[in-house]
């Protein structure tokens, strides 16, 4: 049989680590997923919808470190580009695929179902150049294989998600077989005068200070190539304190005595924020300063900063390009002097540990006893993702031992996104624990995909905190809209069962229903099991209601009068 444009793409696909792919069929894609059906590595996972598709790539992504989300044309990739923008702003190499009208079509002036009825089918690749780091159209098979490797290669050096578009008429077209796929996954390496001037000079800038601390932020992990693994022995060879920012929770050992917390401003954890101000230099290693993380921008840090990026490293009177992270932190672990004041004072100020209060089993169940719950269930083989909302705060606060993992989407924020994300992540370690903490509002969202946790036999746990609506929004701004109909939510997951599946949906009102639930999830081993679990509406966080209060006060500032 002839080898196409769709065996070209699907062994491109395997040959940088994807094993499934997610999908959503349509008549412009349907030749093409049977050219990735065909391939024996790849597994085709179908979803309820695009949206779920795409953050179910987006998920995928995090554990595996890249993904391939495979759509129609304009109805499927429209709701794709928000899974492809969440992978965009979360510095994840989503490769989004789209199918597109047959190649006759546009010269014929033909008007097409799935589009916007003109006779101008670009708009979709014009929209993705504008939500990927690498968006590209193939117009004739010959093309394909050097625009599949050029849109696989960018995604892959920028972490960035790409945008590949192929014609229903060529995904069958003749293609040649691939090339090494080493053209397409080396990486540029750092430049060796820079990488030795950029260490040196680091080495000599923080000698120069007394109190140095290290901030971690998301695209530590982002960076791969053992940046993390490097961050550890520059931390070890400095000795200083390590905060790490609350959307790179997970990626710093939380029980290393180095660890200080989450540094969040005034909702940080174990006092991070004090040792952070106290500091005279700030080594930035990874770091997103958004409005989010800076809570209104009252935690910015008002020290010139000492950044360390995917690709570059900048401090006060120097920039260094082409210098990768991994490399750089490795080099200056070698060249930096060992300075542990910022140790010593924090081990003066650090909290005491809080006591817990444990409820009585009859005990309404409360935010805080499902947290205290939920920490136990925590482990070396245990990931947690914490959803937008309440969910965000009451996850932050909870301690990692060793081994756990975290997945939150702070920079991307969209609520929902943790079901069908901790399904593409579970897919991909079937060897893990993947609990979820998400709220009623955010459920409502992406509920269609717990029907694929079922379908694939995934164990995942789902703690649906029902707080009758849109808490977070409440503390930010009330108003009528912040109300959404109450779902019985135990009830529709046993729907999503059919006639075969192995769901289990509970609910849990006091501490005791929420011991038993635990227990049932546990132990069911063959399918997700959500626990419902009801709380007073106002029973959030006070770090919810701190840090909505200056979020709302940065969304209110007013315009900047012209010429003031
Ligand atoms: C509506 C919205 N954000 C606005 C928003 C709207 N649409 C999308 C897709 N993403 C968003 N973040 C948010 S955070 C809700 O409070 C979430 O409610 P819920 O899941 O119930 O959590 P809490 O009750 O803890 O807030
Ligand atoms: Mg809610």
């Amino acid at each position: 049989t002839k080898y196409t444009v769709g065996d070209y793409l699907a062994e491109r696909l395997v040959q940088i680590g994807i094993r499934h792919h997610f999908v959503v069929p349509g008549d412009y894609n349907l030749v093409l997923l049977d050219k990735l059906q065909a391939n024996p590595n790849l597994t085709e996972v179908g979803c309820a919808n695009e949206l779920n598709c795409s953050l179910a790539a987006e998920g995928y992504a995090r554990a595996n470190g890249v993904s391939a989300c495979v759509v129609t044309f304009s109805v499927g990739a429209l709701s794709a580009f928000n899974g492809t923008g969440s992978a965009y702003a979360e510095n994840l190499p989503l490769i989004l695929i789209s199918g597109s009208p047959n190649t006759n079509d546009a010269s014929q002036f033909h008007l097409l179902h799935h589009t916007l009825g003109t006779t101008d089918y670009s708009y979709q690749l014009e929209m993705a150049k504008k939500i990927t780091c690498c968006a590209v159209a193939i117009a004739r098979a010959h093309e394909a294989p050097r625009l599949i490797d050029r849109a696989i290669r960018h995604a892959l050096l920028a972490r960035k998600p790409c945008y590949i578009e192929i014609p229903t008429n060529l995904s069958g077209a003749e293609c040649v077989r691939p090339g090494p796929i080493s053209a397409v996954t080396y990486p540029i390496t750092s430049d060796k005068a820079a990488l030795e001037a950029a260490a040196n000079c680091a080495a000599e800038y923080l000698s120069g200070k007394l109190k140095p601390v290290i901030l971690v932020g998301p695209k530590l992990r982002r960076a791969g190539d053992g940046a993390e693994e490097a961050l550890l022995k520059l931390a070890e060879a400095m000795g200083c304190a390590v905060a790490v920012q609350p959307a790179a929770k997970g990626m710093f050992p939380e029980d290393h005595k180095q660890f200080v917390g989450i540094f969040w401003g005034t909702v940080s954890t174990d006092a991070a924020d004090s040792i952070v101000h106290w500091a005279d230099a700030l080594l930035c290693v990874g770091t997103v300063f958004t409005d989010y993380s800076t809570v209104g921008w009252t935690a910015m840090p008002d020290i010139p900063l000492m950044a360390a990026e995917m690709d570059h490293v900048t401090f006060p009177g120097a920039h260094f390009s082409r210098v990768r992270l991994g490399e750089f932190l490795s080099h200056l672990a070698t060249q930096v002097k060992y300075n542990n004041s910022t140790m010593i004072e924090y081990n003066h100020l650090k909290p005491d540990p809080v006591l817990v209060h444990t409820a009585a089993p009859g005990d309404e169940l409360t935010r805080k006893e499902i947290s205290r719950q939920i920490q136990a269930l925590l482990g070396p083989k245990t990931t947690l993702f914490v959803e937008t909302g309440d969910s965000w705060f009451n996850g932050v606060q909870l301690k990692l031992p060793p081994g756990a993992q975290f997945e939150i989407e702070m920079a991307w924020g969209h609520i929902g996104w943790s079901i069908p994300a901790a399904f593409g992540y579970a897919l991909r370690h079937p060897d893990r624990k993947t609990i979820v903490m998400v709220g009623d509002g955010s459920f409502q969202v992406t509920a269609q995909e717990v029907s694929q946790m079922v379908r694939f036999n995934l164990p995942i746990t789902i703690v649906l905190i029902n707080n009758r609506g849109y808490t977070i929004e409440v503390e930010i701004h009330d108003g009528s809209y912040n109300k959404i109909k109450n779902w019985n939510y135990a009830l529709l997951v046993q729907a999503f069962n059919g006639e075969d599946g192995n769901a289990k949906g509970l609910s849990a009102k006091t501490a005791g229903e929420l011991q038993d639930a635990i227990k049932v999830a546990s132990e069911n081993t063959q399918g997700p099991t959500l626990i419902e679990c009801s709380i007073d509406q106002d029973d959030c966080s006070r770090e919810l209601i701190t840090w909505g209060h200056f979020v709302a006060a940065a969304n209110a500032r007013p315009p900047r009068l012209s010429g003031a």
